[in-house]
């Protein structure tokens, strides 16, 4: 229990201060400031269990898709021995530097970053333009990698040659910094800063870095695709605000999610494995999202999960008062998922972890 000293878009921004003023304390975990940094990272135990179920191999290229602040990335490169690649991507430019300091932090050289809304992930080759910078024999653009981590003085050039790349990634990168003061400094800026301090910076606004835009990849570039996807987090514990959810926004998660889906599933190779995972207990943006999955793809299948620790997702259907009706999972397919079920004696946060192989597309 405590006071909220920020806004909630305050908490999601600022890196320093305090968010919370704790009053009584639910958890006995001590605090890890600045303890220990660079050697341990918290992780609730379905995000490293999705990471596991990706069952990432060394010398492997990854594309985690929604990657920000970074945990599963970091996870993912730890199991693959930090050889092969991972692309890290993130729709928001910031948060895509949170996983650059965190991978930089971890010492993790795999991974490559790039802001990339998911929703337009696929790039086919025509519609590149003659500027595009071809890396690795492929038509993805502007990674940036995480041997350092990059400052306003240019991006770090990377040991595995993607110094082309990265000169593209500068010329997209954002540079733009807050106005910090001066001689003339307007009523409006005072107030812009007087935000900043409560909100922290603004979205568009570097801490001195720089993500690389990617214009997005050929069909079956990676060899493993996870999907951890934005969701109506209602697995999330504990609650530092309460979300407001209808039953149509609830069912706006997913159709945003199978849209993302859509991209997922053509960026993997045949033969390659897709997770999709959220940290909701919404069956519409879970389990619904797994039927559609299977309807619309013939050629995906659900694949066992090592380790299995959650428990079987929900089979049968959901007919809404709206007529709305959606279907779930059928028989035989429950024991494939996970679902972290909040209040189950496993005591973890609500998730849901599903694995696809993909078989030949056409
Ligand atoms: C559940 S969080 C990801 C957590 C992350 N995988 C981890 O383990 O640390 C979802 C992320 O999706 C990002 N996101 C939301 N919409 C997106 C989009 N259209 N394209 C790419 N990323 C998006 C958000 O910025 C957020 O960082």
């Amino acid at each position: 229990m405590g006071t909220a000293m920020l806004s909630r878009a305050g908490m999601f921004r600022v890196s320093h201060g305090v968010a919370v003023d704790l009053n009584n304390r639910v958890f006995r975990l001590p605090s890890f400031h600045n303890v220990l940094e660079g050697e341990i990272f918290l992780q609730n135990l379905p995000s490293i269990v999705a990471a596991h179920a990706l069952d990432p191999q060394r010398g492997e290229r990854v594309l985690d898709m929604c990657a920000a602040p970074g945990g599963k990335t970091t996870a993912i490169a730890i199991l693959m021995n930090d050889e092969g690649e991972i692309v890290a991507a993130d729709r928001s430019h910031n948060k895509v530097l949170d996983v650059q300091r965190l991978s930089a932090e971890m010492g993790l050289t795999c991974i490559t970053t790039c802001k990339l809304d998911a929703l337009k992930s696929v790039c086919l080759p025509s519609t590149l333009s003659d500027s595009t910078t071809s890396v690795n024999g492929d038509s993805s653009v502007s990674l940036t990698s995480h041997s350092e981590v990059p400052s306003n003085e240019g991006i770090a050039s990377d040991a595995s040659g993607r110094s082309e790349a990265e000169k593209s990634c500068e010329e997209n990168a954002s540079t733009e910094q807050p106005n910090n003061g001066g001689d003339n400094v307007s009523q409006s800026e005072i107030r812009k800063n007087k935000g900043r301090l409560k909100n922290g910076r603004g979205r568009t606004q570097s801490q001195g870095g720089r993500a690389g835009k990617s214009k997005g990849f050929p069909p079956n570039s990676f060899d493993r695709v996870l999907l951890d996807a934005p969701c109506s987090a209602l697995g999330l514990r504990p609650r530092l605000f309460a979300g407001l959810e209808t039953v149509i926004s609830l069912r706006n998660h997913g159709r945003y999610q199978r849209k993302m889906f859509d991209q997922a599933v053509q960026l993997v190779r045949v033969g390659g494995v897709l997770v999709y995972s959220t940290c909701t207990i919404n069956p519409s943006e879970n389990e619904a999202v797994v039927r559609y999955a299977l309807d619309k793809y013939k050629f995906l299948s659900l694949a066992t999960q090592h380790p299995r620790i959650g428990g079987p997702g929900l089979v049968g259907r959901c007919e809404f008062p709206d007529g709305y009706v959606e279907e779930w999972l059928k028989p035989g397919e429950e024991e494939m998922v996970q679902k972290f079920d909040p209040s189950s004696e496993l005591d973890t946060i609500g998730f849901f972890i599903a694995k696809f192989s993909v078989g030949p597309k056409d």
